[in-house]
């Protein structure tokens, strides 16, 4: 049975994400819980990918790790055995998928990086000419490489829609000059970091998206998941051309599956078979160990 919020029943519960849960935990704490829910083509799919929330959950804790000297996080812990009381009857069913957070005051804006031409972002170049006010080179295809990464900041909407590409100026006007300027500056050094982190292990950072949240203190954190499959586009190195759709790293063989089916994108999702389940875990494995250099059954074992 996919997870559902329903499965947490005696917790708080203040929004669900498409594969994702988000509970409070006292009145200064969040809990971030991962499913192994799967989306393509913005559908939720029914049937569930074994270990793709404990993978998700463990490469941002990862990276956050990796950032920490560039911004602090929203983590306080990813060890159930160390969860809050409240939790305790929860503590398998959160083990290895959930982070326990500092409760922020997020802000209103999604932070995106993009270092390749695809998605919202070509869309918006087809149409204007430019990605969120950037004037781009003419002639570029989808999955051109961009002369340098741009932030294209987007409003935050409600699940099931789009998120609109705004103005570094649009969005200075919905959050402040200095706010505003400090997320671009934060979210292109982040951006740069992990895109030469994941070219030296043969994977392309197209694009990502990040979220911000002040605490209690004011201090801007870094929230949400980072630079995983469902808030990044990971290309395989050797398999990139552009002036096409890149194969995803993660999503490929779920896409070529409903491709082939003659899938309705506009009906519920079909239930996949074990063979394209199965390949597709062993995919989110292989990223998890490939970016981060740790075994993922280490990674089990430590939560
Ligand atoms: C978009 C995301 C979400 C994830 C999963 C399910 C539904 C929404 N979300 C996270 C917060 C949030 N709020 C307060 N403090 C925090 N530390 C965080 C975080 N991260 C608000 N929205």
């Amino acid at each position: 049975m996919p997870l559902t919020h329903e499965e947490f029943a005696g917790l708080t519960h203040l929004g669900s994400g498409k594969v994702r849960e988000l509970f409070a935990v006292g009145d200064d704490a969040v809990l971030l819980v991962a499913s192994d829910r799967i989306s393509a083509f913005d559908v939720v799919l029914p049937t569930e990918i074994p270990d793709k929330g404990a993978v998700l959950t463990g490469l941002s804790l990862w990276w956050f790790d990796q950032l920490a000297d560039l911004v602090p996080s929203h983590v306080v812990s990813s060890n159930v055995d160390e969860y809050p009381a409240e939790l305790t009857p929860y503590t398998e069913q959160l083990r290895g998928r959930s982070m326990l957070c500092r409760r922020l005051n997020m802000v209103q804006i999604e932070c995106v990086a993009r270092g390749y031409l695809t998605g919202s972002g070509l869309k918006d170049y087809q149409r204007t000419g430019a990605v969120s006010g950037h004037p781009l080179p003419t002639g570029l295809v989808d999955g051109s490489k961009l002369p340098a990464p741009i932030y294209t900041p987007s409003t935050k909407a409600p699940i099931g829609e789009h998120d609109e590409n705004i103005s570094r100026a649009d969005a200075a006007g919905r959050i402040g000059t200095e706010l505003a300027a400090e997320l671009e500056r934060l979210t292109l050094q982040i951006f740069g970091r992990a895109s030469v982190l994941a070219a030296e292990r043969g994977i392309l950072l197209a694009d990502t998206k990040f979220e911000f949240g002040h605490d209690t203190q004011g201090t801007l954190r870094l929230a949400d998941e980072v630079l995983t499959p469902d808030s990044s586009r990971f290309w395989p190195e050797d398999t990139w051309r552009p002036g096409a759709s890149q194969p995803s790293f993660d999503k490929q063989y779920i896409r070529d599956y409903l491709t082939s089916t003659g899938w309705d994108r506009t009906a519920p999702g079909p239930e996949l078979p074990a063979d394209v389940v199965e390949a597709t875990r062993v995919r989110y494995v292989e990223a998890y160990e490939r970016l981060t250099g740790i075994s993922f059954k280490d990674y089990l074992s430590t939560v």
